[in-house]
């Protein structure tokens, strides 16, 4: 049996460099294996190639990978210690030649059965797989013996085959255990991704809500402004709660207001604050909620719905950090993280002209998007369970959903996201008073009282538009409406002045410079991606570098 092989033959030459081939494959030793048993038989005449592994632990030696065998010759194909010529090649790790397997007591024909091979002489080829100087397995074929290729020369190629084969089994090893690594780390972020969002009372493992975790993670401890986006009902109050509290601004204020639920003409007011006398009404100094929020956050819900007025001013504040009460000519610093949220596409908005392009650049810096509730894998049953407890706990009751129920809610498409399912399970825990159980004929009642939908007798079908009623939310009241009058010096806008407005965010400011590159430098050089990364489209993009000069 030769030692060395000289590579003369040229199909020889193309197994081997094939073969080695397939050792990049790794990752797939299924596939890798395959393939080389599969060259040897089409190139070689070596045939029902086999490789047995004795996998960690066990006493058996069993076909793992093999190449023209049955299911039922790869079952059969188990081997006890030194049992057959596999079992021997194993125990010693030296390879054996069987040339007529008629002839020899010690092939047992246990995997292939005599009558399924050709009628002339059969021979027998088998050797182990070694890894560090161990064998962790064996090679096998069978071959008519009457080749013109010698049974010392095929053994010679087989040795070859078999040590590629044990680096596709060694590389794997090192592929799944680095694989296994990686998911331990990820179930650990998870983990704490979970952890943390309970510790703010945010409730899903869902991954969507993971992701929205993470990011907030991320962001909390950063002075970053954070644009949370989302349906109603999503969590954006409350990831901003989260993003607050676990910042080293936890012991400043939080404060929140609405946009959209104070009239246009008191929102000024409410931000900025005014002077004794800056407007009828104005009877006494009063901060604006932005200087409240002195070295705490401030959570400017509904951004989306401020008009462009107020948009330049809240510019300016992001810009110089300071703000200047109505009524007052001196700017008072101010020392706030800001947070916003919208449910609104603002970049649509952009696009309409109802939004500044300059705003959406300086607070869509790291934009967090809270999946809605339907899109939440899983998250349904915890939530409301959640709240069932709570309600539960708040109402002194001990209701308890039934089977139905819980598959009611899990199908429903709840268009009010998170705090309509609160709702309904709060209703739902005063309404079963007497039967103790959540029903979903119960539920089906409440939901259809609070938007008018009906059912027809029968559930609805989950992701079915149909099925949507129209977004009633019972909308919590956040911000009290101020009780004083309107201030006299912000009349409403005139056409010429809004149009003016609106001409005014196409105008590009040097500020953007910075936030263009950025983009660029994030997205390899690739303008259409920055431009993607900005919401922009790449003639925005292009317009605005253009613009600045920038190369
Ligand atoms: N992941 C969560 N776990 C537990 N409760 C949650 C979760 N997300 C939201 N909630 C609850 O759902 C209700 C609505 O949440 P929140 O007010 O934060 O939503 P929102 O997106 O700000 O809504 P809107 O856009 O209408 O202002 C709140 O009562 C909140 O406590």
């Amino acid at each position: 049996m030769p030692d060395s092989l000289d590579i003369a033959d040229h199909s020889e030459y193309i197994v081997i460099r094939q073969a080695a081939e397939q050792i990049e494959e790794a990752h797939q030793p299924e596939e890798a294996i395959t393939n080389i048993l599969s060259l040897i038989s089409r190139q070689m005449g070596l045939n029902r190639g086999r490789v047995l592994l004795r996998e960690k632990g066990e006493h058996v030696l069993k076909a793992v990978y093999s190449f023209g065998l049955t299911d039922l010759e790869i079952s059969r194909s188990r081997f006890a210690d030194n049992e057959g010529i596999s079992g021997k090649v194993m125990k010693m790790g030296m390879p054996v030649i069987i040339p007529n397997i008629d002839l020899e007591d010690d092939y047992l024909c246990r995997t292939v059965d005599r009558a399924t091979l050709p009628q002339e002489t059969v021979a027998f080829i088998a050797t182990p797989i070694l890894r560090k100087g161990r064998t962790v397995g064996v090679l096998a074929v069978n071959r008519l013996k009457n080749r013109s290729r010698s049974l010392d020369r095929d053994l010679g190629i087989l040795k070859l085959i078999a040590l590629f084969i044990g680096e596709i089994l060694a590389v794997n090893a090192i592929i799944e255990k680095q694989t296994q690594v990686l998911k331990e780390e990820n179930e650990q972020l998870r983990a704490m991704a979970v952890s943390q969002g309970s510790q703010y009372g945010i409730i899903g493992e869902s991954p969507a809500v993971m992701g929205a975790l993470s990011k907030a993670a991320r962001a909390a401890n950063v002075s970053v402004t954070v644009l949370l986006k989302g349906e109603s009902g999503t969590g954006k109050e409350k990831f901003s709660r989260m993003l607050h509290m676990a910042s080293s601004r936890q012991d400043g204020p939080f404060i929140a207001i609405n946009c959209a639920a104070i009239p246009l003409e008191l929102l000024e007011s409410e931000l900025f604050g005014h002077e004794k006398g800056a407007f009828t009404g104005a009877t006494s100094t009063k901060p604006g909620k932005i200087e409240m929020a002195h070295r705490g956050t401030l959570f400017l819900d509904e951004i989306g719905d401020l008009d462009l007025g107020l948009q330049a001013k809240l510019l300016r504040v992001l810009e110089d950090r300071s703000i200047t009460r109505i009524g007052s000519n001196k700017a008072t610093p101010v020392d706030v993280r800001i947070i916003v949220a919208s449910h609104k596409n603002l970049q649509e908005s952009v696009n309409h002209g109802n939004f500044r392009l300059d705003l959406f650049y300086r607070l869509n810096v790291f934009p967090i998007e809270l999946p809605a509730l339907r899109d939440r894998d899983g998250d349904i049953r915890l939530l409301a369970r959640h709240f069932l407890n709570q309600a539960n706990q708040e109402y002194h009751q001990n209701v308890i959903f039934d089977r139905g129920a819980l598959e009611f809610l899990e199908r429903y498409e709840w268009p009010g996201n998170i705090r309509q399912l609160e709702n309904v399970i709060k209703r739902a825990v005063l309404l079963a008073e007497d039967a103790q159980m959540i029903t979903d004929a119960l539920i089906q009642r409440i939901i259809r009282e609070e938007s008018g939908i009906v059912f027809n007798g029968a559930p609805p079908q989950a992701r079915e538009p149909a099925a949507l009623p129209p977004v009633t939310v019972h909308e919590e009241v956040r911000v009290v409406e101020p009780q004083y009058e309107v201030p006299m010096h912000n009349p409403p806008m005139s056409v010429r002045e809004n149009v003016e407005m609106k001409r005014s965010y196409w105008k590009v400011s040097e500020s953007e410079k910075d936030v263009l590159l950025q983009a660029l430098e994030r997205a390899h050089g690739n303008k259409s991606h920055a431009a993607r990364m900005l919401n922009m489209t790449p003639r925005q993009y292009n317009y605005r570098f253009k613009k600045l000069g920038l190369s």
